[in-house]
């Protein structure tokens, strides 16, 4: 029997949303009109990090499940990318292209203040670095901002790489060499990220399918394209899911492996940024019975958390660049253990990454959860 909406209202209860995760912050300012949603998923390995995104929910629901998931999946990828930190994540309830002001990124960075260390953030979809430079007017605890305001600068740029590395790792695993001259890729998503990763593809002598939203970035890359002698195709929707390509490379929206989606597939493997890219877990099942290889996200696009990560223990370029190249053979070992074990990809990693939590949570942290300065204090050093 369907529940009346009252009936539904009544059962609903947050603390069955939130089961799995410690703390869920709602803020709420009415002058600057902020509408966010905290989500502290595990701090077992370190205080919470993860970024914050920026979305027009249609509603509260669609939002808390969105930073509900976003933060689990921060876990996982702290826990992936070995760094002393747990996960969590926000999101902004707002269009980016016309709801964003200077006040309503303080008013954020208060509330993130509030938690007096316990989560740290920087961008993710719809933000970019100079919204936080507001944000850490409030708080000490933003990363990613530009260099010049002591940040380590644009995170996109390691995630970018991390999904270089990461489609040379499925090279390798389907074909034994990283080179990846000739193949096809279709990428959805041509922002901070995708963007960079089809300019990394078309360098490397791939050829591309492309989809966006905004079209400008499509015909640029088709531009450079056809500088560097490579095709690239531009499709619009979802065609993008049909297209016959070596890999499919999603670097927007998360959900995009689902029931619909699946039977749909063209593609030998599926690698890219988007966070939370599966619907649900027994959609890998699902890909591994069609014979898909998927690289589980949060290895793939974990660049940019290493970045920020590093940048709470001093920043050092040359560091990031060697744990994202790390990213290769992390996912290797283990698209090479779920093979052996029959499992998919998805399962495999949700066994190393427990492991992993389990044996970490015993040793002690290099990052003790120091507070930076406030930006009062940063300003009269002379830092700005
Ligand atoms: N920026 C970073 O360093 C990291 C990003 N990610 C994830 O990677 C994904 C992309 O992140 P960013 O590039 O930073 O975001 P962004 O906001 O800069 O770019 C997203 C792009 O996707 C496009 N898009 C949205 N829906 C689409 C659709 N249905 N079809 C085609 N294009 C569509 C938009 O037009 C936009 O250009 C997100 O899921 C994000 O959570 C994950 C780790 C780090
Ligand atoms: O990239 C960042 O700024 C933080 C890490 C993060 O939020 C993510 O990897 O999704």
């Amino acid at each position: 029997m369907e529940l009346t909406r009252d009936q539904a209202r009544m059962q609903w209860d947050i603390f069955h949303e939130m089961s799995e995760h410690e703390q869920v912050v709602f803020c709420n300012d009415k002058e600057s009109g902020l509408k966010a949603i905290i989500a502290i998923h595990d701090t077992t390995l370190g205080p919470a990090l993860g970024g914050c995104r920026m979305y027009p929910y249609r509603t509260t629901e669609e939002a808390l499940e969105d930073v509900l998931r976003l933060s689990r999946g921060m876990t996982k990828k702290c826990a992936a990318a070995d760094v002393d930190f747990g996960g969590g994540k926000a999101v902004i309830i707002g269009d980016p292209a016309s709801d964003k002001s200077p006040e309503l990124f303080r008013a954020f960075g208060q509330f993130v203040e509030s938690l007096n260390g316990r989560f740290y953030t920087g961008t993710d979809m719809g933000t970019t670095m100079e919204d936080f430079v507001h944000a850490m007017k409030e708080t000490r605890c933003i990363v990613g901002v530009p260099e010049e305001f002591g940040g380590s600068g644009d995170s996109s740029v390691p995630t970018a790489e991390g999904v270089m590395n990461s489609l040379k790792a499925v090279n390798h695993v389907l074909v034994g060499h990283q080179d990846l001259t000739g193949k096809t890729y279709a990428i959805q998503g041509l922002g901070k990220v995708g963007y960079k990763v089809a300019i990394a593809l078309l360098r490397a002598g791939a050829n591309l399918y492309v989809s966006n939203l905004q079209p400008e970035a499509c015909l640029d890359i088709q531009a450079v394209g056809k500088t560097l002698g490579q095709r690239v195709d531009i499709v619009t929707g979802d065609a993008i899911f049909d297209v016959k390509a070596d890999v499919f490379v999603p670097c927007a929206r998360g959900g995009i492996i689902n029931d619909q989606t699946i039977p749909r597939f063209n593609v030998l493997a599926i690698a890219g940024s988007a966070n939370n890219q599966l619907m649900d877990v027994r959609h890998a099942d699902m890909l591994n019975q069609r014979g898909i290889l998927y690289a589980p996200d949060y290895i793939v696009n974990g660049g940019g958390l290493i970045q920020v990560a590093d940048e709470l223990y001093g920043s050092n370029k040359k560091r990031v660049q060697v744990k994202t190249h790390a990213i290769f053979h992390t996912l290797v070992d283990l698209l090479t253990t779920a093979k052996e074990k029959q499992l998919s990809s998805e399962t495999a990693a949700e066994q190393f990454i427990k492991q992993r939590i389990v044996c970490r949570s015993k040793r002690n942290h290099f990052f003790t959860g120091h507070l930076r300065p406030k930006w009062a204090i940063r300003q009269e050093k002379g830092m700005f």
